[in-house]
């Protein structure tokens, strides 16, 4: 297929990427961000953590794999825009129900395609995330002034609250899918859930109460539940003050709980630390973390522009009065803190994804260590 189209990527620094329309045409802006995963792209258009975003692929040929309705990780693509290099024009897969491009249009989703991302990323790992639009169909024809100026008036990502746009609008309820009675059941508050997080719940036994991100503690109390599990998300963690609240109510009442990722973040503000915005995140799939107990390395995947602000190498006391608090892993390959452990209460997040998908599997343990963390605590429970 030879591309007449033509689109444009315009960062708030000025510079200009030329290239062909790929996908919906139209106008869309965004936080531009790259992620270097080799694989699942389709994930990663469907990951409500990239609401808001401008994904850059830094694999060079995209959609080679098509798309399948199995490997949708929620019901819809999020990205706000989408800039690859080289736009595969054949599908090639078993798997595969249909090609990418067609369901990027289908989603209302405007990229952009031959576009040197080499050079691109380069940009935004020098000059940290940026906002950016991308510009086809009547919108390119628009002045360059003008493109810049829309470039420059929106919000940049820090401080942007954006949960209510991704949470589900009514709780549900997944159910185990292990034989026999379900081993406990949690309350998982979302903040922008990957199919994957229950899956990896249910499949070990778990009854999943999906709750909208505005939940009140009575109403989580209610569910009679055995935990608490606040999902991945996109936004600011600093913006979601109801959920930290939120959180700090349910763990005084001594409910175990997971985080991952904004989940992390705001088990992170719940115990008294403050978050902080990284230059230009970490999104791949083969992140190297260390784990601070076993220093066991594992290569995880990763999608996170903001992090936890903790001391590495030491206990410390939680300054909101949750007592011990220790970092359990940390990213090899900048030292930002990767995961948080609570040493008196039973509570522990991770900024990157044990769910995966797409990525390595090395984390998916995390999940044993939150099933057994939860029986133990029932268990106490009961003896009383
Ligand atoms: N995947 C996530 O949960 C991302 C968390 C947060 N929005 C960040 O960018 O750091």
């Amino acid at each position: 297929m030879i591309r007449t189209e033509p689109a444009v990527l315009v960062l708030e620094d000025g510079t200009r990427y030329e290239g062909f329309a790929y996908g919906a045409t139209g106008e869309r802006l965004g936080e531009v961000v790259f992620t270097t995963g080799m694989t699942g792209y389709q994930e990663t258009l469907s990951d409500p953590s990239y609401a808001g975003q401008i994904v850059v692929q830094t694999a060079p040929h995209i959609g080679n794999t098509g798309v399948n309705q199995q490997d949708m990780e929620s019901d819809k693509f999020w990205v706000a825009g989408y800039v690859v290099r080289d736009a595969s024009r054949v599908v090639s897969n078993f798997r595969a129900e249909g090609d990418l491009e067609s369901a990027l249009q289908a989603e209302g989703i405007v990229g952009i395609c031959d576009v040197d991302t080499r050079a691109l990323t380069r940009r935004i790992r020098n000059a940290g995330a940026m906002r950016g639009g991308v510009f086809s169909g009547e919108a390119y024809g628009q002045d360059a002034d003008a493109q810049l100026e829309k470039v420059k008036a929106q919000p940049s990502m820090a401080g942007q609250y954006l949960s209510d746009v991704v949470t589900t609008k009514e709780a549900y309820l997944l159910e185990h899918t292990t034989e026999g009675e379900a081993i406990g059941s949690v309350a998982l508050i979302d903040l922008g859930v990957k199919r994957a997080t229950p899956w990896n719940l249910t499949t070990r036994g778990f009854d999943v109460h999906v709750l909208p991100a505005d939940v009140t503690a009575e109403q989580v109390r209610a569910l009679d539940v055995d935990a608490v599990f606040y999902s991945n998300g996109p936004g600011d963690p600093q913006a979601n003050d109801a959920q930290v609240t939120l959180l700090q109510e349910l763990l005084r009442e001594g409910y175990p709980f997971m985080g991952i990722c904004f989940g992390n973040q705001l088990l992170g503000r719940a115990l008294g630390f403050g978050t902080y915005k990284l230059p230009f995140g970490h999104r791949g799939v083969n992140q190297p973390v260390r784990d601070t107990a076993t220093n066991r390395v594992e290569i995880t995947s990763q999608n996170h522009g903001f992090a936890v602000d903790v001391p590495l190498d030491e206990t410390v006391d939680s300054p909101t009065g949750f007592g011990r608090v220790e970092v359990s892993h940390i990213g090899l390959n900048d030292q930002v803190v990767e995961g948080i452990r609570c040493l008196d209460i039973p509570a522990f997040s991770v900024q990157f994804h044990p769910e995966a998908a797409s990525g390595p599997h090395d984390a998916a343990p995390l999940f044993d260590r939150f099933r057994d963390m939860v029986l133990e605590a029932s268990a106490k429970k009961s003896e009383k």
